[in-house]
């Protein structure tokens, strides 16, 4: 015990969450964090939402949690996203099992496939503006950012029409996302047994889809099977014949790429609405690089694959909005025998904690962290590696990569070449619970544009 990393473990069960949970809300969680750093060192230990943790950081802890085997850590969540997302979803399985499952989205999810697919987000982004954004003299952005995020998924991903399924998933999912990051308690009126029902109530759901999509697979009434991601994994099989994802399997990963894709994505598309009207040199550039894309198009011709390899500057101001503002602000892995860490024993099942904004507003590297400067990824190979991690790193970085490249820059277009906005809210404040939500989820006034 006596190398055990210096901290308190706090009261049982509860430990540090609530004062965690509650730096979040304010947004000091990495001042939180720096405060831990001043007082025990730069590796501490806590106990976070039931389980006793090691916080690390820096370029070099990141690269232990993101290229360690999984002889020696595993990717573990807090029992409270385990319980809600299902022990069968990939942030949950190791080795072979993991990289089956990944192999299943990744054939969907890869650059090659996603190509075909960009017509199809245009079509959705298009549909979204005509409907919640044309005619409004005001929206929030933040809840339209959702909805447009969540029909997207459910369009290509899921394959699933619009209608009363979608509107009680979408309720669903927002309220499991809500208890994800909470103590484990199942009680009554707690975020995380309400999280619970909802997680029950998708389940069945998505199994009543399963079935659906099974049998237009073996009446061949599916056009493709590659048409959605469902399909796509009802559709793999082995050399005996055996279907390679279960249906547990393709209920836990399709609920886990939902809360994966929809938040992260929307939170994203909302921060850049917020820069843009806050940041005018950067709006004109983002502008003029969209417009000319738009000047090329025919009336009502869908943007293509290689329209968005020219939103080069638009894609950069994306990144820098993910280094300031990351979606995730971080996440677990467990060690799975004792390990010795910088001189400390992390000992074997205790969790490791790792932060996505320490080293991104780290001043040795990124020079004035707090300015927002999308130069500094002109030359991506100046960035020190595990350095700017918002999609993680690794065998588990974030196959949605590409999947958000698209419906950031499709959506990023129609709104910068249709619209103009101005911010209502009276202050640039967030909170983190746990994604970012600004202020009143960013009131804007918004007037209709036309290509000049
Ligand atoms: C701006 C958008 C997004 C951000 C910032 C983001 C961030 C991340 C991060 C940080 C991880 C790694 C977590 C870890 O190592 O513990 C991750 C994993 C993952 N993300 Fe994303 N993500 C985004 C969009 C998406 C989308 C659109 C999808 C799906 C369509 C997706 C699917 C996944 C999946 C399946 C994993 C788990 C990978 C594995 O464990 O092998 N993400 N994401």
């Amino acid at each position: 015990s006596e190398k055990l990393p210096p901290g308190s473990l706090g009261l049982p069960v509860i430990g540090q969450s609530l004062s965690l949970l509650r730096a979040m809300r304010a947004n000091t969680a990495e001042e939180w964090l720096r405060e831990r750093i001043r007082k025990y060192g730069p590796i501490s230990k806590m106990s976070l939402f039931g389980k006793p943790a090691v916080f690390i950081y820096g370029q070099a802890a990141n690269k232990f949690v993101f290229q360690s085997d999984s002889s020696t850590i595993v990717n573990q969540q807090v029992k409270s996203i385990r319980a809600i997302l299902g022990d069968r979803c990939i942030l949950e399985l190791i080795g072979e099992d993991h990289k089956r499952v990944r192999d299943a989205l990744v054939s969907f999810l890869k650059p090659e496939s996603l190509k075909e697919y960009v017509g199809k987000m245009d079509e959705e982004v298009r549909m979204h503006l005509e409907m919640h954004w044309h005619g409004k003299q005001q929206v929030k952005v933040l809840p339209l950012m959702k909805t447009l995020t969540f029909n997207i998924i459910c369009t290509l991903l899921f394959g699933l029409e619009r209608g009363p399924r979608r509107e009680i998933l979408v309720d669903d999912f927002q309220c499991m996302i809500e208890g994800m990051w909470s103590i484990p308690l199942n009680l009554p009126f707690t975020r995380y047994s309400r999280s619970l029902k909802a997680s029950a109530r998708a389940q069945k759901i998505l199994q009543g889809l399963i079935n659906e999509k099974r049998l237009a697979l073996q009446q061949k009434k599916t056009a493709s099977p590659r048409q959605d991601l469902i399909s796509c994994m009802l559709s793999i099989y082995n050399d005996k014949n055996e279907q390679v994802i279960s249906d547990k399997e393709i209920i836990h990963n399709v609920m886990l790429v939902m809360v994966a894709g929809y938040d992260t994505s929307s939170v994203l598309l909302t921060f850049l609405v917020r820069l843009l009207a806050n940041d005018p040199a950067i709006y004109a550039a983002v502008l003029q690089e969209q417009e000319l894309i738009a000047k090329s198009k025919a009336n009502g011709e869908f943007l293509t694959w290689e329209d968005l390899a020219k939103m080069k500057y638009t894609w950069k101001v994306a990144m820098e909005t993910l280094r300031l503002f990351p979606p995730i602000f971080g996440g677990f892995r467990k060690a799975v025998k004792d390990i010795e860490y910088d001189g400390y024993l992390i000992p074997k099942d205790w969790n490791i904690f790792w932060v996505t904004g320490m080293t991104q507003m780290d001043d040795t590297i990124f020079p004035e962290p707090s300015k927002f400067d999308p130069t500094r990824f002109e030359n991506p190979a100046s960035i020190p590696p595990y350095c700017f991690i918002p999609f993680g790193g690794g065998p588990r970085i974030c196959p949605g990569y590409e999947f958000a490249r698209i419906e950031t820059l499709v959506s990023i277009h129609y709104l910068v070449t249709r619209f103009t906005w101005k911010l209502l809210c009276s202050d640039n404040f967030f909170c983190r619970d746990p994604m970012p939500v600004p202020t009143k989820g960013l009131p804007a006034q918004i007037s209709p544009r036309k290509l000049l």
